[in-house]
């Protein structure tokens, strides 16, 4: 599912328009297509409201409601705020009419099994005015499935404001792609089960949710003439003798996910603890005064920052690494306000909403509702690729593309949890030729170890360690789907997703 910005989605609709597919026929589209993801929802005795606002989102509704009503479905199509005033949805209620229907008037006391919310898409401006906001109130009191036309009414398209009086829908049936409110917080607790629906329009966006179908198309083939050599020598930096544990979890989240070796540059006492943990790993004594020298050709890529405190010396450690050519992850201690060189080979940065917001200089506050384009801003200013934490994690490439993830819950929210992704991470960069599927695949499939979890266990149960042992069936499971030719396991999201 592509993700749009309401410039790009007007942008679209000039570009169509300029060759004669004008907003009247994307409107027809629009509906046409709402109807039929909407249908198999429905049954024949159900009462259904279409309630259209003045804009287009509005027209939608109409054309959504003559679909209904032909198709016979008991639908009323209502508008509380006044007849549309585009020209377009106008000309659509016309033909509604000239169908033999008429608008239905709003009675608050009619009981409906069904809402369908028109009333505004991502025309939105908040805070939404008196009269609206009422009618919003009338419909998050009735005890009917309400379906959102493109966003709940409420939530803007870009940002992840959400006006108090918000509509909660239970289904969100979003025109052309999803829209970055549908990713965004507080605003996508509001959607409910999402859906794109096309309306004919070509799919130009840099920005998608990575799909199950995505991981499994792009999981490396490892099969055939292979050894450890094959799958590449990881360098972990990371754990502290205060913290000795960060380093045991990436590490195994770096052997799980498949890297060929690994060697672990820890302090001494922090080995002794790991290297029972993780006896398939080898050792470094570690010494920050002292330069490794030709890491490109030893290793495969580099992650560092796990159980590891920031100082001068770490710093000036990471400015040696970021001179030599090979990928690097940095998490934790190593995520720092810094100018990152030009290189070829790509940084990976991974921080959560606290550490992003220290490197970037963003209060944190403002971080939740605008994740994506902050996220690709600092991005494509330093040359880096960032993987924002969180729920629906963001991950921002330099060129400007980037994808988010659904995949993952609450039971991450964990100390921990983001010590085995950076060795994930470390696995995926050393042994995939792509770098965006590496890391996309690694936080996807760290997403679905948790969700495979709270299935089984619960939410409040999970630890970090435990979690890795999630890695083997949910690999198993999406190795299985890439040999059978793309079945998809049913670990995540298809074509819709939902956030529990
Ligand atoms: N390519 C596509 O995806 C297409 C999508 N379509 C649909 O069109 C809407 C966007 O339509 P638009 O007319 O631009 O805007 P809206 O319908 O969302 O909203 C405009 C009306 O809303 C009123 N408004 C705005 N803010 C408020 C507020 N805070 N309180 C009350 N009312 C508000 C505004 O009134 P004004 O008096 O302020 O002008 C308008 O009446 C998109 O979401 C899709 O559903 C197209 O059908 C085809 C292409
Ligand atoms: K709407």
């Amino acid at each position: 599912m592509q993700i749009y910005t309401s410039k790009e989605i007007k942008e679209a609709d000039a570009n169509a328009a300029s060759f004669g597919m004008d907003t009247f026929t994307l409107m027809e589209n629009a509906g046409s297509g709402l109807y039929r993801a909407l249908a198999p929802l429905l049954s024949k005795r159900d009462t259904i409201a279409v309630l259209s606002g003045k804009g287009n989102n509005g027209g939608d509704g109409i054309v959504l409601a003559r679909y209904l009503k032909l198709n016979g479905y008991k639908a009323d199509l209502i508008f509380p705020l006044g007849p549309p005033q585009t020209k377009e949805a106008a000309q659509h209620f016309s033909y509604f009419q000239s169908c033999g229907f008429e608008a239905a008037p709003f009675d608050r006391e009619k009981h409906y099994d069904w809402i369908a919310d028109g009333l505004l898409g991502v025309g939105t401006r908040l805070p939404l005015r008196d009269d609206l906001a009422e009618v919003t109130d009338w419909i998050n009191t009735r005890k009917a499935k309400v379906a959102a036309i493109d966003v709940p009414t409420g939530v803007a398209g870009d940002t992840g404001d959400a006006d108090p009086h918000t509509i909660h829908a239970d289904y969100t049936f979003s025109l052309h792609g999803l829209k970055p409110s549908s990713l965004l917080f507080p605003s996508s607790t509001y959607f409910g089960e999402t859906k794109a629906v096309g309306i004919g329009l070509p799919h130009t966006s840099k920005w998608k949710v990575w799909s199950e179908e995505d991981v499994i198309r792009s999981l490396p083939e490892r099969s055939g003439n292979v050894h450890k050599g094959t799958f590449g020598t990881g360098l972990l930096v990371a754990g502290s003798d205060d913290m000795p544990g960060s380093a045991a979890l990436a590490a195994i989240g770096a052997m799980r996910m498949g890297i060929g070796k690994l060697s672990v540059f820890t302090e001494s006492g922090a080995r002794n603890v790991i290297a029972t943990l993780v006896p398939e790993a080898t050792y470094l004594k570690r010494d920050f005064s002292k330069r490794l020298n030709d890491l490109g050709q030893k290793f495969a890529g580099v992650a560092i920052g796990p159980g590891i405190e920031p100082d001068e010396q770490l710093e000036s450690f990471i400015h040696g690494v970021l001179k030599e050519p090979l990928p690097v992850v940095l998490d934790a201690g190593a995520l720092h306000k810094r100018a990152y060189p030009k290189r070829t080979a790509p940084v990976v940065l991974t921080p959560h909403p606290g550490e992003f917001s220290r490197m970037a200089g963003i209060p944190t506050g403002q971080i939740a509702s605008d994740r994506l384009r902050l996220a690709s801003a600092y991005a494509q200013e330093h040359g880096v690729i960032v993987v924002l934490k969180g729920q629906y994690t963001v991950m921002a490439f330099p060129d400007g593309s980037g994808y988010v993830n659904t995949t993952g819950n609450s039971s991450l929210a964990k100390g921990g949890s983001g010590d085995t992704l950076t060795g994930m991470l470390l696995a995926n960069i050393c042994t995939y030729a792509n770098i965006k599927e590496a890391v996309a695949n690694a936080v996807y499939i760290h997403g679905a170890c948790a969700d495979l979890w709270i299935r089984e266990n619960g939410s409040a149960t999970l630890t970090a360690h435990e979690f890795s042992r999630l890695l083997p069936k949910v690999m198993h499971q999406l190795e299985t789907a890439a040999k059978d030719a793309g079945k998809a396991p049913g670990l995540g999201n298809g074509d819709r997703f939902i956030k529990r």
